[in-house]
């Protein structure tokens, strides 16, 4: 079944209520956060908050990420070495900047996977891109690991780097989002938008998570449980959706039968990457929870 990957919820890494009940609220991936939720004179508590959160909580199966401090800090490599313990599925890397930052925390990652007995490999990895540079170096960075998940944007970050702002339409990211995006493409890995800092704005969240989704990326980091639905009812195939994609993959059936290529459908050509669009929206529908392929045949629409 495919993962999704759709909400990635940050959690302050300081604040015990949030990070005792963060997996309630249904994000795909929950994200504990030691970087910039925390502040300096806070990072030790919420290092040991979190490795003890991870070893104690039962977080009913729901995907665990961790926000490190960059190895550039005092903070990172004693991150590093508790949170690797507590075993989080993800160890996600701020501001990467290029691929010797990823393979410099891989090489910490499996130095303590080793000396603890844990398989090697175990962890996985995810880049935040934050900067001119890392933007730059996005492929690179993209390839950088085989632990690699995916690679996201973070765009307070990146915006303050380019010495502007942002803006509801987004026009100051778009050739950073479409290059990251492209860098994870080819390299095959999940790519991640940024965060909508203002919680209130539900309607400039909604129209931001559309033109993500448009864009191609997986999901969406989000800040408050109230976004959550909000991205997953926008990334959820719709009912028509579904029935033309079953219709596509139907009459590709019937063509394929008569040995044609390429076949007609309402008017429209449907061939090998239309077919393929379509299986894909099955694909997410089913792992959504709103469609079932059963034994390879697809049923329940
Ligand atoms: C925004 C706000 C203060 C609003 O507070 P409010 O109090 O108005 O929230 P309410 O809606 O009233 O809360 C209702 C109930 O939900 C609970 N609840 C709320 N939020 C929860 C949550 N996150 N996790 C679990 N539980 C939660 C709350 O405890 C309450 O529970 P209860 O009291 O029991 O009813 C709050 O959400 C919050 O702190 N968010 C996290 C902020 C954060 O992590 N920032 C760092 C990451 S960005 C960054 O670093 C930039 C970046 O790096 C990013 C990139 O990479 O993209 C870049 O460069 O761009
Ligand atoms: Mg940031």
């Amino acid at each position: 079944m495919l993962k999704l990957r759709r909400t990635m919820m940050y959690v302050p890494g300081n604040n015990p209520s949030m990070v005792k009940d963060a997996h309630i609220f249904g994000a795909d991936t929950v994200m504990f956060d030691l970087e910039d939720s925390v502040s300096i004179n806070e990072k030790d508590s919420a290092r040991f908050l979190i490795y003890n959160a991870l070893r104690n909580i039962d977080y009913e199966g729901t995907e665990i990420a961790v926000r490190i401090n960059g190895l550039d800090t005092p903070f990172g490599l004693q991150d590093l070495e508790a949170i690797v313990r507590a075993k989080p599925d993800i160890i996600r890397l701020p501001k990467t900047e290029t691929p010797q930052d990823v393979i410099e925390v891989e090489k910490i990652i499996e130095g303590i996977e080793k000396k603890i007995g844990m398989e090697v490999g175990t962890i996985k990895m995810m880049a935040a891109v934050e900067s001119a540079l890392g933007i730059i170096n996005a492929h690179q960075i993209a390839t950088a690991s085989s632990r690699l998940v995916g690679i996201a944007i973070g765009a307070e970050d990146f915006v303050t780097d380019m010495k502007t702002t942002r803006s509801l339409d987004g026009v100051e990211l778009l050739t950073a989002r479409s290059q990251l995006l492209l860098a994870a493409r080819a390299a095959g890995i999940y790519a991640l938008d940024t965060v909508f800092s203002d919680v209130n704005d539900e309607e400039g969240f909604a129209n931001e998570v559309k033109h993500i989704k448009q864009l191609g990326f997986d999901g969406k980091s989000v800040i408050n449980p109230r976004q959550i639905d909000i991205v997953h009812d926008i990334y959820t195939p719709t009912d028509k959706e579904i029935e033309k994609s079953i219709r596509i993959i139907n009459a590709s059936k019937e063509a394929l039968k008569k040995g044609l290529g390429v076949v007609s459908l309402d008017g429209k050509m449907i061939d090998k990457p239309i077919i393929e669009r379509a299986e894909r929206v099955l694909t997410l529908a089913q792992a959504a929870g709103v469609y079932t392929i059963e034994g390879g045949e697809k049923i329940g629409y």
